[in-house]
Parts: C-alpha cells; structure tokens; sequence
C-alpha cells in the first residue's frame, strides 16, 4: 500500500505547514489543510493558499474542532510544539505521522513514530492569513528516528519524493534524521529566544555587540550540551557544527563568521517572535531551551538557564519584547560566563 494514493492531512496551516500543503496540492497530491483559526480557514475555503511571489493554489481546509484522524495516509504535524497536547489525544494510536517541527516535545517523542521532517527554509504566515512568504531558502529534511521497517522506510522515501516534486524548496532524503534534528535545535535554541525577546531581526544578532555576544555564547553552549550528551551532529548549511565551534573560538574568525552570515539571516522570519509580541505569550522555549537544560543535567548551562527564567518572567508579567532584556540576560549570568571567544 502507499500511504500516498490517500488525502494527506496537515496540521496547521502556518509558515511550514501551508508552503508544504501547497507543494504537494500543486503536485498533484489530495491534500487536507487544518488549523484552529476561524479566518485562516474562512479564507482558505475561499481563495486557497498563497505562497508569495510565486502562486496560489487550492486546499480544502477544515476546521480543528470538526477533523476526524483518517484511518490511513499522511498526517504531517506543522503546528507549534505547544499545540501537541490537544492533537496528540485526537490521534489514533498507529496514525503515520510525521511532524515538521523545531525542537524536542517529550510527548510527541513517546509516540515513537517512524518519520520526522526538519526544516531549514523559513516562512512567515501572518496570523489568521492563508497566505505565506519564504524568507529565507533551505532544505526540508526528511528522514527515519527510529529503525524503521522494510514497508515504512518506502513510504518515507515517497514521502519525500513528493513533497520535491514542485521544488517549492530543495527535500533531501536521510536515513537518520536525530542528528539534523539536533543540530537545527542548536541553532533555533540560540537564535529564537534572543531574536524574539529583543524584539530583534535575526540578522541584528550579528551586527548588535551585545546580542551577538549573546548569539555566540548561547550557540557554544548548546553544541557543547549536544556533544557532552554524545548526541550526532550533521551538516545544515555550509559548516559543520564542529567547525561551527571552532571558528566560534577563534576570535577573528568568528568575526568573518559573522560578516559572512548576515546576509543570510538579515530580513529573516524568527517563528518565535509572534508568540511574544501579541496580547500573551505562549512560545516553545521548553522545547527548545527547556529541552537542552533536561539534557545538560549536571554539565553547566547558564545561559539557557538564564533565558528559560527570563521568559517564565516575560510570560507571567506579560511583558513585551525590548532590547533592555539582552542586558538584563547579561547582568544575570554568573561572572565569567560570556568570556571572549579566544577564552574559550
Ligand atoms: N516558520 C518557519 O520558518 C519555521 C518553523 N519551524 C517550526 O515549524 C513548526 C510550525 O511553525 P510555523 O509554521 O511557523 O507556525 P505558525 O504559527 O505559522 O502556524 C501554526 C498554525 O497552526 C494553527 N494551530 C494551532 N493549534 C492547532 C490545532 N490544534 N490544529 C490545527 N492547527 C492549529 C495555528 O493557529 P493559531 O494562529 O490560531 O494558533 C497556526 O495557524 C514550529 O515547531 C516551528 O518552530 C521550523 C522551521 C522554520
Ligand atoms: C529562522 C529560525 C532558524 C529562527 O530560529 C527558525 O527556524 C524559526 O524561526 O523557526
């Protein structure tokens, strides 16, 4: 059987998971797109999903509160980590799901499902629109977590044959997808907290002193967690994270480093940033930096502490995203925390 001949089901019409419904609705695949928000879903039924600049195409929507999980075929899971809990109950218990997630949720990782994807493009989906914008190229990883069988491995491989069928971004094959999926965390741990809580642009965490001080630091601290906690590590974009790391404690490089990477993350979408700058604040830090602490146990993480307390304090005051909050990170570290990179 192949999963593919039945309508796949997407979980939440935002940034991924609207660019992936569109790839494969323009392929040629039946495709179901479901979210929560009433005029995200009134103006899907109505004009379809757009993907800016290069078209739009039409997904039958459907309401959260009325999806019934099919019994076969995809279900990709697109929303925020935070949303798993109602949808995880809604899912029978040998559905084929396959999240397109940032981050560890340790709900989701019980269900030891076979397939997860890790996404490297970024894409803004403005609240409540069916309509979403690439800001940034990169490759969806599509791989196995777990030793998959005969039959699942071929259903993963079709999966991702489809989704690059309409080369809305590049899709690569792997066999193992934990170590992209770690690697990636690496990343997002450092730069969606720092970006959203600033109130940053992601490219500002390499040209403003202190946030890159911050960006630097945060990003040496999650690869030494990872790799004190034997985890593998793979290759997203040009470096390793090994070389990552030695160029971060090369001072003169990392200051290339930094030249070299700003185009590419100036004008970029931080999916965190909106989930601190409406009316309330409900983001996947424990996902992301929450997860990292429980995995370091005793080996020193301060800064992911440091900046696990501060949204627990953003959230509970309601506060909104400033600058000033890059220093009150900074005033909160034990001394000799952010030592200069040639330190190290
Ligand atoms: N956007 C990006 O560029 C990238 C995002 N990621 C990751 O991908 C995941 C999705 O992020 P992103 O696409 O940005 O998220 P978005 O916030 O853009 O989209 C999520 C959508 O899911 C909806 N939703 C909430 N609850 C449910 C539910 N129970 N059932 C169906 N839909 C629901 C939301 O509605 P409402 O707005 O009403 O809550 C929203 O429309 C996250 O883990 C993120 O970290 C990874 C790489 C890049
Ligand atoms: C752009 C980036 C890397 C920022 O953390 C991201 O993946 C996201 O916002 O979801």
């Amino acid at each position: 059987m192949n999963l593919l001949n039945k309508p796949i089901h997407i979980l939440g019409a935002g940034g991924i998971g609207a660019a992936v419904g569109w790839a494969l609705a323009r392929a040629g695949y039946t495709v179901v797109l479901i979210d929560s928000h009433p005029n995200k879903i009134s103006e899907g039924k109505k004009n379809g999903v757009t993907v800016v600049g290069i078209g739009t195409q039409a997904v039958p929507f459907m309401a959260f509160d009325e999806w019934i999980a099919p019994n076969e075929g995809f279900i990709l899971l697109c929303t925020k980590t935070y949303n798993n809990p109602e949808i995880l109950t809604r899912l029978p218990e040998d559905a084929f799901l396959v999240p397109i997630q940032n981050g560890f949720d340790a709900a989701l990782e019980r269900r030891h499902h076979a397939c997860e994807g890790i996404a490297s493009f970024v894409s803004e989906c403005l609240r409540g629109r069916a309509e979403t914008r690439i800001t940034r190229p990169g490759t969806l990883h599509i791989g196995a977590r777990r030793s998959v069988t005969a039959w699942e491995w071929d259903e993963i491989a079709s999966l991702a044959k489809a989704l690059a069928k309409t080369k809305l971004f590049p899709v690569e094959l792997v066999k193992d997808i934990q170590p992209y999926k770690a690697t990636k965390l690496m990343y997002n741990a450092a730069i969606s907290p720092l970006a959203a809580v600033a109130g940053l642009d992601n490219g500002a965490l390499l040209t403003d002193l202190l946030a890159k001080k911050l960006f630097f630091g945060m990003l040496y601290e999650n690869y030494a967690i990872l790799k004190h906690a034997h985890i593998k590590l793979a290759r997203i974009g040009p470096f390793h994270p090994d070389t990552v790391s030695y160029i971060l404690r090369m001072t003169a490089l990392s200051k290339l480093m930094a030249i070299f990477f700003r185009p590419s993350l100036r004008g970029t979408y931080c999916s965190m940033a909106p989930d601190i700058s409406v009316d309330y604040c409900r983001t996947e830090i424990e996902a992301y930096n929450g997860y990292l602490i429980q995995l370091a146990g005793n080996f020193p993480c301060p800064l992911n502490r440091a900046v696990l307390a501060l949204f627990e304090r953003i959230a509970s005051e309601n506060l909104k995203p400033h600058r000033k909050y890059l220093q009150y990170l900074v005033d909160s570290l034990p001394e000799g925390v952010l030592l200069d990179s040639s330190r190290r």
